[in-house]
């Protein structure tokens, strides 16, 4: 497959930061704002910001059930942070009115490692990066609570889940685009390759 064409979702968030990350890990990166731009990506990133600003937009813009719809047919899908609150089939402690596009099997804590701990880094080690750890960026992140049977655990932080699979979404507590390190960008854009190679068969 050639370069896939991955969106970022633009409404709020850490937006360019993806494009660049996903550009160094071989994908075509472009914002995706509205719906028409859904039928044109291979892929798709949620980043992370703040997620009730970010499901309180895409319920405005039209966003929510055509990102719903795109999930269920097997988009691969990238969420961190607020991007993972968003893939989160149940969230904890929501906001009233928060709503999700859900895909993944899992109930999240918002603000989960706490408000002494706004933001602090940490090494991770993920399931499927090979090498050293990664070098986890955690902005008042979310923990995962629990995983449904369907939902591989990929990396665990002080005993908390933060990073899942399930089939094409990914999902991660922390942000790997702001540290220079394109693996788990790459890790992404290999399961788009190899939706998109499945797909061509
Ligand atoms: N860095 C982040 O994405 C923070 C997530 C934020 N706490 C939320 O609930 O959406």
């Amino acid at each position: 497959m050639p370069s896939p064409v991955i969106g970022v979702l633009a409404l709020q968030g850490d937006v360019r930061e993806h494009l660049v990350a996903l550009a160094a890990a071989d994908a075509v990166a472009r914002p995706v704002r509205r719906p028409g731009a859904l039928d044109g990506v291979d892929g798709l990133v949620i980043p992370g910001g703040e997620s009730t600003t970010i499901s309180k937009l895409a319920v405005l813009f039209g966003m929510m059930e055509p990102l719903r719809a795109r999930v269920r047919a097997g988009l691969p899908v990238y969420g961190t942070c607020a991007g993972l609150i968003m893939l989160a089939d149940k969230i904890l402690d929501p906001r009233s009115g928060q709503e999700t596009i859900g895909g993944i099997d899992m109930i999240v804590r918002r603000n989960a490692f706490g408000r002494q701990n706004e933001s602090f880094e940490a090494a991770v080690d993920i399931e499927g990066v090979e090498g050293d750890p990664v070098e986890g960026v955690f902005i008042r992140a979310p923990w995962v609570e629990s995983v449904g049977a369907g939902t591989e655990v990929l990396a665990e932080h002080e005993g908390h889940i933060v990073a899942v699979r399930q089939g094409n979404a990914l999902a991660t507590s922390f942000h790997p685009e702001l540290t220079g390190d394109h693996r788990v960008h790459r890790l992404f854009t290999d399961m788009v390759r190899a939706r998109g190679a499945a797909d061509s068969l």
